[in-house]
């Protein structure tokens, strides 16, 4: 998170780290008891190896008495999901047994509606990503504000030039912003998760290149059937 500040400690209790070697990878969030959704391009540097996920944290490193490493059972990014673009850049985790509730450690409901949010709109994002563009990691988890851009403006030649479909929305990244890190991490507005940040690599904090989310309420189906599918 680049231009925000220290989150108050398990006040983001869907929170969840994906760790590969106990090193932080990506972001991502508790949506049900045993899964996490997170981004598809997170997968793409681990040749087939599984997450830990990491569950009630604020720190990384210092011992917290919620803080637990889960082991995951399944990784199943959505099918549509490529190196080449950014589409469809979804992936849930099913963790080896459901996580335990408590006050750290909670599920955050997802937007179902397929509406756009509005611009302007002002949502919030939190991670352990990148915090300066030297590229230095926080310990502990970060936020910041930031406000929903039109998917018009989002699309204009000199930003992402036509390429954010009405399945991605945009945020200003002018100064404050997410990064490499935060991706799989929600966008939550009004209490909701309404996106997914996208882990495609791209520059930070830039006003000339908003951030791109995966809105989730046009992936609910797919979600639940997956869920579902795999519920024992
Ligand atoms: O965050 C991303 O967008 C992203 N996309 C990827 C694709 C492949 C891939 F192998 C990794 C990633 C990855 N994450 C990262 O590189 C994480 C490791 C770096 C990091 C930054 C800040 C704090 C801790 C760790």
């Amino acid at each position: 998170i680049l231009g925000g500040y220290e989150a108050k400690p398990h006040l983001r209790p869907y929170m969840a780290s994906l760790q590969l070697d106990g090193q932080h990878v990506c972001g991502g969030f508790l949506i049900a008891e045993q899964w996490v959704l997170s981004a598809a391009h997170c997968t793409e540097g681990t040749n087939g190896k599984l997450f830990q996920v990491l569950l009630g944290a604020h720190s990384l490193t210092e011992p917290e008495p919620h803080k637990r490493l889960y082991r995951v059972r399944a990784q199943i990014p959505h099918p549509g999901s490529n190196i080449h673009n950014n589409r469809d850049d979804l992936l849930l985790l099913q963790l080896e047994e459901k996580a335990e509730l408590n006050a750290h450690v909670k599920v955050l409901p997802f937007q179902r509606e397929d509406r756009d949010v509005e611009a302007d709109t002002v949502c919030e994002a939190a991670g352990w990503g990148t915090v300066t563009h030297s590229g230095r990691r926080p310990d502990k988890l970060q936020q910041v504000e930031r406000p929903v851009i039109s998917r018009d403006l989002c699309n204009h030649r000199t930003r992402h030039d036509h390429t954010i479909t009405e399945k991605m929305m945009c945020t200003d990244s002018r100064k404050k912003d997410t990064c490499k890190g935060d991706s799989g991490g929600p966008l939550v507005c009004n209490g909701v998760a309404e996106g997914v940040v996208t882990a495609g690599s791209r520059v930070c904090g830039n006003y000339k290149k908003p951030a791109i989310y995966t809105r989730i309420a046009p992936y609910a189906a797919w979600i639940d059937g997956v869920m579902a599918s795999a519920a024992r």
